[in-house]
């Protein structure tokens, strides 16, 4: 599990940390993780040009000190600051006792290029004088960001104006959400966390890994049969939109459920596709409830909702739901909407969710009572009662096609009937999907019905990497 903290709790952990520490010690322990990283990258250390770009704050200290080592294995270090007045004096102080120099422009060639402009304490996008540096990076140099990319919010992954794009991201002590959530996400390059020693709390935020999907994929034990492996039960499509019941049922057939009980008009369509598909009410361990149901169907989104079983709901079954009949329900209930339709249960605009993805998936589910999936380029997920929310580490743009979702709910909803919890079956679908996605895609566009495809290979693939080391893995870990 790779686990974030807000930048509230990190300073609290500094602090505390500090407090028992000898001064500077912590930027130190920064400072020889960033080295060891940037020699790593450079390979042969001795004669690399490396160019640090320095931000007033401790942030442009931990570059400079890193500078000073590189620079005392060999490498010419140049320190360009934002603002000569104001230089982390005993970073500078110790940069140029090991050969480094200052420069007041970026050098036009670089083997390394040090993003040490902000850090936690930066706030907005990067002001004007920050962002002309950054556009003087010279092309094609590899960029390592100290801490965080500068101009990402290290809460919410925010991106106001510009910001930096890194190769690498060295991170201190712990990952912040801005690291793991679009569009900081995609900012980060690969994550590299130097342990300082801080301890921590509870998370605010946490991505699954590999490891963690293998163990949570529901697996048939020797005595099960299908009703033991649980059945799921899909409401969806209508006469107009027949496709969403069958991207639906395409997606629960390959979620781990022993069977998948189809329920709705688009009957004939679905068999035709899957004739392994039970028709009609009967018992199920969970239900999927709403893909392409379209108007006026409530009563039965109603009918589902009182069955007490877990429930997905997804779509236009998620439209005028009411949080007290949620609240009431003795099973879980899980909501995964897009942005418009949690704007809509909000009674906020579209706008205002993407600005802040993560207050809004924590307020649905807490509103509601219901864990709450919100899709998107990076997908969230929340628990009623708070705690870590769950960010979706596998996704892709690719995966923004007609019926992704569809097939996405009904991963979600097998898993939700082969007994997972709603936070776990929303996490995992989330991510085997992704990966499904990225499979499919392998960078073309792709169609809804590939995922569900893909899905049996990114199942497989999760489960060899995580005993053998051996899958082909291609999500950005
Ligand atoms: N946490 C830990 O355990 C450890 C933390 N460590 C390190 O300390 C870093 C935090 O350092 P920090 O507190 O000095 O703040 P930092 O990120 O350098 O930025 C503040 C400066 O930037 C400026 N500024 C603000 N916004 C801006 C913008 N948009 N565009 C441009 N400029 C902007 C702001 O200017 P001002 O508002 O003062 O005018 C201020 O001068 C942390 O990220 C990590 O690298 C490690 O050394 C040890 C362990
Ligand atoms: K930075």
């Amino acid at each position: 599990m790779r686990t974030a903290y807000s930048v509230e709790t990190v300073r609290a952990a500094e602090r505390e940390l500090m407090a028992r520490l000898p001064e500077g010690a912590l930027m130190q322990r920064a400072a020889a993780g960033l080295a060891a990283v940037c020699a790593g990258l450079l390979g042969r250390v001795y004669g690399a040009r490396v160019v640090l770009l320095v931000g007033p704050g401790d942030n442009g200290g931990d570059a400079l000190y890193a500078g000073a080592r590189l620079a005392r294995r060999g490498a010419g270090v140049t320190a360009v600051p934002v603002d000569p007045e104001r230089v982390h004096e005993g970073g500078l102080r110790a940069l140029l006792a090991a050969g480094g120099r200052l420069a007041g422009a970026v050098p036009g060639r670089a083997d390394l290029v040090v993003d040490g402009l902000v850090g936690i304490g930066g706030r907005g996008g990067l002001r004007p004088a920050a962002a002309a540096l950054v556009e003087r990076i010279p092309a094609g140099a590899p960029v390592v960001a100290v801490d965080l990319p500068s101009g990402v919010d290290a809460d919410t992954g925010e991106v106001a104006g510009a910001a930096v794009h890194a190769d690498v991201t060295v991170t201190f002590g712990a990952y912040k959400p801005g690291l793991l959530i679009d569009p900081g996400a995609s900012r980060t390059g690969a994550l590299r966390l130097v342990d300082i020693g801080l301890s921590l709390p509870d998370p605010d935020a946490e991505a699954l890994q590999h490891a963690d999907v293998a163990e949570l994929l529901p697996a048939p034990a020797a005595e099960s049969d299908k009703y033991r492996r649980g059945v799921v039960g899909v409401l969806a499509g209508s006469a107009q939109y027949p496709g969403a019941a069958v991207l639906a049922v395409a997606g629960a057939l390959r979620g781990g459920a022993g069977a998948v009980r189809y329920v709705g008009p688009a009957a004939d369509a679905v068999l035709a596709r899957y004739p392994e598909t039970l028709i009609g009410r009967g018992r199920v361990q969970a239900w999927v409830v709403g893909p392409g149901l379209g108007e006026g169907r409530a009563a039965e989104v109603a009918e589902a909702l009182a069955d007490p079983v877990p429930v997905l709901v997804d779509a236009d079954g998620l439209r005028g739901l009411d949080p007290q009949v949620l609240r009431a329900r003795p099973a879980e209930t899980l909501l995964t909407p897009h942005a418009g339709e949690a704007a809509a249960l909000l009674g906020t605009s579209r706008e205002a969710v993407e600005a802040a993805r993560l207050s809004s998936v924590r307020t649905l589910a807490a509103r509601y009572g219901a864990t709450a999936l919100l899709k998107g380029s990076t997908t969230l997920v929340a628990h009623p009662a708070g705690g870590p929310v769950r960010v979706n580490p596998t996704g892709t743009a690719w995966l923004a096609t007609a019926g992704s979702g569809d097939v996405l709910s009904g991963l979600a909803g097998s898993l939700l009937a082969s007994g997972l919890a709603a936070v776990d079956a929303a996490s995992v679908a989330a991510y085997v999907h992704g990966l499904a996605g990225r499979r499919a895609a392998a960078g073309a566009p792709l169609h809804a019905q590939q995922i569900a495809q893909f899905l049996p290979e990114a199942w497989r693939d999760i489960r060899e990497e995580a005993r053998y080391g051996t899958g082909r893995g291609g999500h950005r870990a």
